[in-house]
């Protein structure tokens, strides 16, 4: 195990989380006290039974408990609040960069307003160097078992705030939902000029991989944990240096993978894999994204040298300009420079 200096100088390397959902932030106390406020009656009595429905056999099983949390978000504050309430937990674990998926369908779809939306997100995101020192970006992400015309609908709708957005992506259930339906919703995109990510290999395919980087033009992929079947998509991956977003702790939840010792991560850094750790859904699955690193650390493979390396290619991945990533991997140098206090 981790000792306690050791973890606190873990949860402090300077670090980019580029894979976090803010509606998977929502930790079950603030989801009832939002409730309360809101008057919205969720499927559980209390926050203990909510925390006891968290026993997930696979994606499907916690995107079904993570829509129904979702419920508790109407109006701007509460949008500006799990922004503000996850900047906290973040800065406390060194995240110095985030950038932010929301699924605005699972808003609007319940009849509350991409304006409400957007505002809320943006109020917080837009203050975060001033509240948290730390910078930030959102990323809106289409619902893909919603369908192709219902994403292009959203990004209509999106399109009065798109100076609000860094990017798109593609989540929610990924096996039968292949990328490349969504072909013209981000050729769309981009021509607005936004960046372009996207789920695929969580559960889905290999296939969905590739489909992803070529009929989406995605730059960066989320999970890409499935990658590690296909040795060809492997050298591509290696070769064109495309970063995935990996999250650990949201794989073992997910039944992905056993355990952390049966995660893949380690042979994809050992592939040449432009790799990172992230959280995916914290409230849900054990733990933020210092957290994540510490679990990593449990396990003799992933000694301090390999964190820092995962720590500088979250910058690496990071949709940043050239000197703020060069001064932000300076960060991550004079952290392991100065080491473990009280070793
Ligand atoms: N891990 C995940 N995969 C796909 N969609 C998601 N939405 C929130 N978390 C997700
Ligand atoms: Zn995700």
């Amino acid at each position: 195990m981790t000792d306690a200096a050791t973890a606190a100088f873990v949860r402090a390397i300077p670090k980019a989380e580029l894979h976090v959902h803010i509606e998977g932030t929502i930790e079950p106390e603030h989801a009832f006290a939002l409730a309360e406020r809101n008057a919205v009656t969720l499927p559980w009595a209390t926050a203990e039974a909510l925390k006891d429905a968290y026993r997930f056999d696979d994606l499907q099983s916690f995107l079904d408990v993570y829509y129904q949390v979702t419920a508790v978000l109407t109006t701007v504050a509460d949008f500006a609040d799990i922004v503000t309430a996850y900047f906290d937990r973040a800065a406390a674990q060194g995240v110095r960069h985030v950038e932010l998926f929301f699924d605005p369908q699972s808003h609007t779809g319940r009849g509350v307003p991409m304006s409400v939306v957007m505002d809320g997100l943006w109020s917080a995101v837009s203050r975060s160097v001033e509240t948290h020192g730390l910078t930030s970006s959102l990323i809106l992400c289409f619902l893909r078992d919603l369908g192709a015309e219902a994403a292009a609908e959203t990004l209509r709708e999106a399109e009065p705030y798109l100076d609000r957005i860094v990017g798109v992506g593609l989540d929610s259930a990924e096996a039968g939902h292949p990328p490349a339906a969504f072909h013209d919703v981000f050729a769309a995109a981009a021509l607005f000029g936004l960046r372009r990510v996207a789920h695929a290999g969580e559960e889905g395919p290999p296939a969905y991989v590739v489909e992803a980087l070529d009929a989406l033009g995605a730059e960066r992929i989320d999970h890409g944990v499935r990658a590690l079947e296909d040795p060809a998509l492997v050298a591509r991956l290696a070769e064109e240096r495309v970063p995935l977003t990996v999250c650990p702790l949201s794989n073992v939840r997910l039944r992905g993978v056993d355990s952390i010792a049966q995660h893949p991560l380690g042979r994809m850094l050992d592939a040449g894999l432009l790799v990172s750790v992230n959280s995916d859904d914290p409230a849900y699955f054990g733990g933020y994204v210092g957290d994540n690193m510490i679990a990593l650390h449990d396990d003799p493979r992933y000694d301090l040298a390999t964190l820092r390396v995962l720590a500088e290619n979250s910058f690496r991945s990071a949709f940043l300009d050239d000197d703020t990533r060069t001064a932000l991997v300076g960060e991550v140098h004079r952290h392991f420079e100065r080491g473990v206090q009280g070793a």
